[in-house]
């Protein structure tokens, strides 16, 4: 059981007033949330992924495998797969070095710790409603394997809130115990585009990254946009912007602005490794998503026994 009195509330919330319409069900494997606009959120307890993302328009911001696994017996291909506490292949000579890539928190079953609306808070101008879903995550909860793997006390906190403006997802870190410990962190959003072709990044200019299809090296670019023309998997580090745009047809489609967190990862598969991958359909999903991660990945996050740390973003759709 994680203790939620730890977390700082990522907006106000507000238990008194007239009642909120928002309509919010739970069952045994998601959470689902809608607001009186229309907006709503899915997330899964497999990972606390969240697995769909509507505007009030109808569309869907997030993009999810036709294959995902959803049965909790494999990490979600799609949606917002939580990375921690490593990212990528652990590396040899560290506490996470006996993890799976990426960490346990997308592949283990989260808490719903419940929910709290506000008629005020930062993602709901004008008296509209947000809904704010927390979900946590704690050392007892973990497979006898992952446990032994990284033995460290710790509790996370996973606050996902729907407003009418945008999507906000925090990662809440503390370390419940006596002993100092080491993380990294990352949210894997996968984000539905229409066309590949015709899309476009900005934000990233004037920065370092790490080209992992390249040749894993530091390179840099002083180009304002990054278009998307084969296999991409860049790690952008101690970015100076703090919103990454996502452009389709040359007109902005989703802002992410990172919350705390320093460094985002593009990635995209593209032909070769979608169809290699066997949760990856329709075998061209590639040209409809595009991975934007904001993550703290360059290095590591120390945290003493007693501390906490939150990072997390706020998505903003434009359709
Ligand atoms: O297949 P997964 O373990 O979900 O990883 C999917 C991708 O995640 C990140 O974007 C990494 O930068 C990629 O190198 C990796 O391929």
């Amino acid at each position: 059981m994680v203790d939620r009195a730890h977390k700082p509330s990522a907006i106000s919330a507000s238990s008194t007033g007239p009642q909120p319409q928002v309509d919010i069900s739970a069952d045994d494997s998601k959470v689902t949330a809608r607001l009186p606009t229309g907006d709503s959120v899915e997330v899964l307890l497999y990972g606390a992924t969240v697995i769909s993302w509507k505007s009030n328009s109808g569309q869907e911001n997030l993009w999810l495998s036709q294959k995902a696994v959803l049965d909790g017996s494999k990490a979600v291909r799609g949606g917002i797969p939580i990375v921690f506490p490593v990212f990528g292949p652990p590396p040899q000579n560290h506490a996470t070095s006996s993890l799976p890539q990426h960490g346990f928190a997308r592949s283990t079953r989260w808490e719903y710790l419940g929910k709290s609306t506000s008629e005020s808070g930062a993602l709901s101008r004008g008296g509209d409603d947000s809904v704010k879903l927390d979900f946590g995550l704690s050392q007892s909860q973990l497979s006898p394997e992952s446990r032994k793997a990284w033995p460290y006390d710790f509790s996370l906190v996973y606050s996902v809130t729907l407003g009418k403006d945008g999507l906000q997802t925090m990662l809440n870190v503390r370390n419940e115990g006596k002993e100092s410990f080491e993380f990294q962190m990352l949210l894997h959003t996968y984000f539905a585009v229409k066309n590949i072709s015709n899309v476009s990044t900005s934000g990233l200019a004037g920065t370092s990254y790490i080209d992992k299809v390249l040749d894993a090296t530091e390179h840099s670019s002083s180009s304002p946009t990054l278009s998307i023309t084969g296999e991409t998997d860049r790690v952008y580090k101690s970015l100076k912007q703090d919103t990454t745009s996502i452009l389709q047809d040359d007109k902005p489609r989703l802002d992410v602005v990172r919350d705390n967190l320093t460094d985002t990862v593009v990635w995209n598969p593209w032909k070769e490794k979608a169809k290699a991958m066997g949760d990856f359909a329709p075998d061209e999903g590639y040209m409809n998503m595009v991975c934007v991660e904001v993550g703290s990945v360059d290095g590591w996050q120390k945290l003493e026994g007693g501390e906490t740390f939150e990072g997390g973003q706020l998505v903003k759709s434009h359709i």
